[in-house]
């Protein structure tokens, strides 16, 4: 509850702040489109006073990107990171506390505030783009490409009131973000970095579970199939088995990487989804892809190349027990797009996701006073006119929720607020996957 007036007292100040700001470009050019998304960066009047330095540190996973980042904001007397899953966030907020640098942890699922910090480690759907920092970290930056968190890390890349933006990521996002930054006047430099340890694809699969060892990752995209692997491997006799997967509770997911993390545990396996695939620092000697197909919401369909580079890149973490990583697979039809996929380049990103603001939408119902949520929100997605570095997010499950609470006595920021909250609950965003 406490959350939710927050949200609403910062929807309250965006809105004013973004009204002003729309309504003076408006008179400007002498016409009222509520649907020209093609300047985003103008949404933006706090960070956009600021002459930003921003920082993209690209390279291969394991390679000390995100490392150099959080040393500047450590440093910082007022700072933020931005990561793309809540158990990330915490490792950062953890971090920076055994430092003796208060930090408070937000994500779509709590709210940790220790006395007198002046940082914050939060879930990119959490940043608040109204307040004044010295130094911001937005982590997974090449996540502005995704089709249902990228308006998120738009947002936050965007947004940020930040003296120094510190992006962390894959090479291929380098030509997307210098193209957005161009608009807003920001100095942007690039920082190249090589992996730190060696990680070695297998000449062979692994076969049978016989051959699994202390260390290893089982990756599969299903709970029923991550449960299904670790009565099988424990079934053999020799190990036991941690999981960690999208929906499972925070605590848990925090509890069972702790477990297999520790040396003293005898929980010497993982079984895990996609959800380990980005930034944490997992003891893994070996990633064993059970499958390369995902279903992704709508169809199944083979990992990307950066999916299957991101996922791998978990095993042999620098300064970790395993700090020679190896990646493999159950069965070795997998084994050549395993090969071809970590010897090739991501192709570079072209286009980011954009969602529009509330106070777009909300001007715009203004001039449709009769019209429910849910078809203001297909209207408005329908007509939305972008430049060709933006796409518009998937919508379908705000949709779906818009139609529903349309039944409900409620105003048109409850409604909005009310479908973001279910996304976040249902693990659309805020790295449920
Ligand atoms: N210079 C360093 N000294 C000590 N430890 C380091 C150094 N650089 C990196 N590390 C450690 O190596 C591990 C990997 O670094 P980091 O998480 O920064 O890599 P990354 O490039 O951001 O990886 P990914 O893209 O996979 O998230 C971390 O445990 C980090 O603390």
């Amino acid at each position: 509850m406490r959350l939710l007036f927050r949200i609403h007292a910062e929807l309250n100040r965006i809105r004013c702040l973004g009204l002003r700001q729309f309504s003076s470009s408006a008179k400007d050019s002498g016409k009222l489109d509520f649907t020209d998304l093609t300047c985003p960066h103008t949404w933006y009047p706090i960070a956009r006073r600021k002459k930003r330095n921003v920082i993209l540190h690209v390279g291969s996973t394991n390679s000390g990107k995100t490392y150099h980042a959080l040393k500047q904001l450590e440093s910082s007397s007022l700072g933020v990171y931005c990561g793309p899953l809540r158990l990330l966030a915490w490792e950062v907020a953890k971090r920076l506390n055994k430092a003796n640098v208060p930090c408070d942890l937000i994500t779509g699922q709590e709210r940790e505030e220790i006395e007198g910090a002046k940082h914050k480690s939060v879930t990119v759907e959490m940043a608040d783009v109204t307040s004044d920092y010295k130094c911001a970290i937005i982590d997974e930056i090449q996540m502005v490409g995704c089709n249902t968190r990228g308006s998120s890390f738009t947002r936050a890349l965007l947004g940020l009131p930040a003296d120094e933006l510190h992006l962390c990521g894959d090479a291929a996002v380098v030509p997307l973000v210098q193209k957005m930054l161009a608009a807003t006047g920001d100095s942007v430099k690039v920082q190249y970095y090589e992996r730190l340890s060696p990680l070695v694809t297998s000449k062979v699969p692994l076969g049978a579970f016989s051959n699994i060892k202390t260390g290893d990752c089982v990756v599969t995209f299903s709970r029923r199939e991550i449960y299904k692997l670790k009565k099988e491997i424990e079934g053999g006799g020799k190990h036991l088995c941690s999981v960690v997967y999208g929906s499972l509770p925070s605590g848990t997911r925090t509890r069972q990487a702790t477990m297999f993390n520790d040396e003293h545990n005898f929980f010497d396996i993982l079984v895990a989804s996609d959800a380990i695939g980005m930034g944490l620092n997992l003891n893994i000697s070996r990633i064993i892809f059970s499958t390369l197909k995902k279903f992704d919401g709508s169809e199944l369909r083979n990992l990307t190349v950066p999916e299957i580079k991101q996922i791998a890149g978990r095993a042999g973490r620098y300064g970790s027990r395993f700090p020679n990583g190896e990646v493999t697979c159950l069965n070795k039809e997998d084994l050549p797009l395993i090969h071809s996929a970590l010897e090739s380049s991501s192709p570079f990103l072209e286009r980011a996701g954009l969602f529009p603001a509330f106070d777009l939408l909300l001007s715009y119902s203004r001039l449709h006073p009769t019209r429910s949520f849910y078809a203001i929100l297909e209207d408005f997605v329908e007509n939305a006119k972008l430049s060709p570095t933006y796409f518009i997010t998937d919508c379908e499950e705000m949709l779906r929720v818009a139609a529903v609470v349309d039944e409900l006595p409620l105003g048109l920021q409850e409604k909005y607020l009310f479908c973001n909250r279910i996304e976040i609950a249902n693990g659309h965003v805020d790295g449920q996957h």
